[in-house]
């Protein structure tokens, strides 16, 4: 057995895509899920979740963070010892607020500790990366912020850290229904025409630079998007109504939260709390159950301890 037996982590939930940087940007929030790994004398894996959406996640060995704790023993060409783990739900499932990448990223992370961190931290976001796919949650969810990841030349991925200005708030709208990202992306084209690829390289560009200074004029454009938003918004229901009540509330933009369905604005300080509300009472208006907070910015990223 190994020094360490027992290891908490925490990491947070993330908002990818962020309108025009689809599959590359996202931003850590503070709403967090929390597990504890612990290294048993019985053979029978456990899995106990607890939170409101406990009973929607296996506990069985098909448990994404099972299969990510595996998978880093396996990339080690070890076995995994017996292990039970506890999962402390706040994320809700299958929302478009990176539940999968705290599932991913807690796994490998526990892992790493208890066969002794025998990899280092950029290991570690190789295999998250790898596992989830594509980049955008799993990086600031271990980093913390908001980042940018681009295949590289001397490296796979540069990590950029992309500042974002402390007046613009995030306001996340949560309905009752989910949407998982592998449905929410077969209604994506294969080909794009050379105009929408510039339309989104030059929105991405305008956009890391609204985040930076907060400046309205320049995020109620770069929010926009050709890339995903105009094929998924079909699929979430009061998209268009959510939408205008949050402009009207004085919203810089409103966009799908990673694959959906959850709706985020972006709102200056003085803004805020009028665009959660207008939000919360338009999808009401729609009979939608929702919950809309009032977020900010994780900076710090997962935790171990
Ligand atoms: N805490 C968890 N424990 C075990 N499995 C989880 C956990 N959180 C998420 N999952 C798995 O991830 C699936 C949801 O992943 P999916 O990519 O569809 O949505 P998401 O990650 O919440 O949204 P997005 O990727 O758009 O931000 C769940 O159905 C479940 O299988
Ligand atoms: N970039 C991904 C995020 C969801 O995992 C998507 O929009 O499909």
């Amino acid at each position: 057995m190994s020094a360490t037996s027992t290891v908490k982590v925490k990491v947070p939930a993330t908002t990818a895509n962020l309108g025009s940087g689809f599959d590359c940007l996202g931003a850590a929030l503070t709403l967090y899920n929390q597990f504890r790994f612990s290294l048993s004398t019985r053979e029978v894996l456990q899995i106990i979740a607890t939170g409101a959406e406990a009973d929607r996640v296996s506990t069985d060995a098909s448990n994404l963070v099972y299969q990510s704790f595996t998978k880093l023993y396996e990339h080690l060409g070890k076995t995994p010892p017996p292990v039970q783990i506890e999962i402390a739900m706040d994320v809700p499932l299958a929302r478009g607020l990176g539940s999968s990448a705290t599932a991913i990223v807690a796994g490998l992370l526990g892992a790493n500790r208890l066969a002794g961190s025998p990899l280092s931290p950029e290991e570690v976001l190789h295999l998250a990366i790898a596992l989830e796919g594509h980049p955008d949650n799993v990086v600031p969810a271990l980093m913390g912020g908001c980042q940018l990841a681009a295949s590289g030349i001397d490296r796979d991925w540069e990590i950029c850290d992309i500042p974002w200005d402390r007046s613009v708030v995030p306001i996340v709208a949560i309905p009752n229904f989910e949407l998982s990202t592998a449905e929410a992306r077969r209604v994506l084209p294969n080909h794009y025409t050379r105009a929408d690829a510039i339309f989104n390289a030059s929105h991405l560009g305008l956009l890391l630079r609204g985040l930076e200074t907060g400046r309205s004029d320049w995020l109620r454009s770069a929010l926009q998007d050709r890339i995903h938003q105009p094929y998924r918004q079909a699929l979430i229901q009061g998209y268009e109504s959510v939408q205008s009540a949050a402009l009207n509330a004085g919203a810089h933009g409103m966009v799908i939260s990673g694959a959906g369905p959850t709706l985020l604005a972006l709102a200056d300080s003085a803004s805020a709390e009028a665009v959660r509300s207008a939000m919360s009472s338009a999808w009401a208006g729609q009979e939608v159950d929702a919950q809309v907070k009032l977020l900010q910015i994780d900076r710090q990223g997962a935790i171990v301890e």
